[in-house]
């Protein structure tokens, strides 16, 4: 992972667990806006080049981050991308937006200066696929490629569909999650007329509150998420120790609304319970929820009844956006990979930003420090524009 919280894994998981905003403010691509602050991934981008190395040059800021985190993810599970079969090796690497600033930057090339200079690398650069085409070429992984677009639940879609694959035996590995790195003029500008964004400028490390009565929107902010999926038994035949297991994905489409979320909740719903049936779980067996938690008055009100609904028994809830911003497409793989963690190391990062939940929201968030907890099972929720809806439901390892 490279985030707002840190530039690996290690970094993101010490930074979330304890539970500080990131949002700096007065981010210079922004300059001028009514919402100025941002989270931003802690590298510039000479740094991200030195480490990718010498193809770089040719890569927009989120293909940089999602061959980083791709490879930390390889490394990680314990494989070698120059020994592996990469024939049996599928790339999943979803986006909501893609490389806009490529887009904002070269649009106004054509308009101040004429076709000659823009450059050459535009289409390459922006086509919501290169991403996942690039940790292709850096991994030499060539089974399956696809690039997911569900916006902010893009990067839990990956992940959905990397299960689909190695369960219908098209690939042995999945290299699956999100990158996003679209904190832009206009991207902003387009979040801020829409009305889904804070605009706490003044406090902007305080600004993304999910769950809390004085929410006013969410945070911009970017980074990448990136897991290695295998089957249980091929995990095992070679030795490697499972971080989590993926045991059920929900998805559902709430055919309401473009932005609204359906008021009563029911396509969220319908995900979890799809996530918990794929699991031949009941919704007693969940400990935890990592809620998709966007700090919009809309989103958290309507989550937090659905948890209290379906989850009567009231398992912890956290929601990384208080930390980190809202990394739209790549937030459901970065969160994925934070649940696993929360079972891995059985404790529950804090909701930053909240002392508790708002009146009338009947869930347990964990608040103000870490909390040790035994989760055997927890889900992560991921919704997005155009109503789509999707929960993957994890179980601890061992
Ligand atoms: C970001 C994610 O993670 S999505 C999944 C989680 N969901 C969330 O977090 C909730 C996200 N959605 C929301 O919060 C809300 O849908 C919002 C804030 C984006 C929009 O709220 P709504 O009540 O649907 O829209 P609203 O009616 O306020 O319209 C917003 C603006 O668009 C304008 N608008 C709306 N419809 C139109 C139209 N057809 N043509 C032109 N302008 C329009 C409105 O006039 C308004 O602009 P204004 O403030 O200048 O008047």
């Amino acid at each position: 992972m490279l985030t707002p919280a840190g530039e690996d894994a290690d970094a993101t998981w010490d930074t979330v667990r304890r539970g500080a905003g990131t949002a700096a403010a007065h981010d210079p691509a922004l300059a001028g806006l009514p919402v100025d602050f941002s989270c931003r991934v802690p590298l510039g981008r000479d740094a991200l080049d030195r480490r990718v190395g010498r193809t770089a040059w040719r890569m927009a800021r989120n293909a940089v981050l999602a061959v980083l985190a791709a490879r930390e993810a390889v490394h990680d599970a314990g494989l070698d991308a120059r020994t592996w079969n990469g024939d049996r090796v599928a790339v999943v690497i979803g986006c909501g937006l893609g490389a806009d600033a490529v887009r904002e930057e070269q649009a106004g090339r054509l308009a101040e200066r004429g076709a000659d200079l823009v450059s050459a690398l535009t289409i390459p650069q922006i086509i919501p696929n290169m991403a996942a085409g690039e940790v292709s070429i850096d991994l030499g992984a060539r089974g399956p490629g696809l690039a997911p677009a569900t916006a902010c639940a893009s990067g839990a879609t990956a992940v959905a569909v990397a299960r689909d694959l190695l369960v219908s035996g098209r690939c042995d590995v999945a290299v699956a999650g999100a990158t996003e790195a679209a904190v832009t003029p206009l991207t902003v500008a387009g979040f801020w007329r829409a009305g889904a964004l804070s605009r706490r400028t003044d406090a902007p490390a305080g600004a993304s509150r999910p769950f809390a009565a004085d929410r006013d929107g969410f945070v911009m902010a970017e980074g990448a998420g990136v897991l290695v999926l295998e089957r249980a038994a091929d995990a095992a035949a070679r030795g490697a120790r499972a971080r989590a297991l993926l045991v059920g994905c929900g998805s559902t489409s709430d055919a309401h609304h473009p932005t609204a979320p359906a008021p009563d909740g029911r396509g969220a719903e319908a995900a979890l319970r799809a996530a918990l049936a794929d699991a031949g779980l009941a919704p007693h067996d969940v400990d935890h929820v990592n809620a998709h938690g966007t700090s919009t008055p809309v989103n958290d009100a309507g989550e937090s009844a659905l948890i209290a609904r379906v989850l009567p028994h009231r398992p912890s809830v956290t929601a990384p956006k208080g930390v980190l911003g809202h990394g739209l497409g790549a937030a459901g793989a970065v969160e994925a990979a934070l649940t696993v963690l929360t079972l891995q190391h059985g404790t529950v990062p804090p909701v930053a930003n909240l002392d508790a939940p708002a009146p009338g929201f009947d869930i347990d968030c964990v608040t103000g420090k870490p909390r040790r907890q035994d989760v055997r099972v927890a889900v992560s929720h991921s919704f997005g524009f155009g109503g789509h809806n999707v929960v993957l439901a994890l179980a601890r390892a061992c």
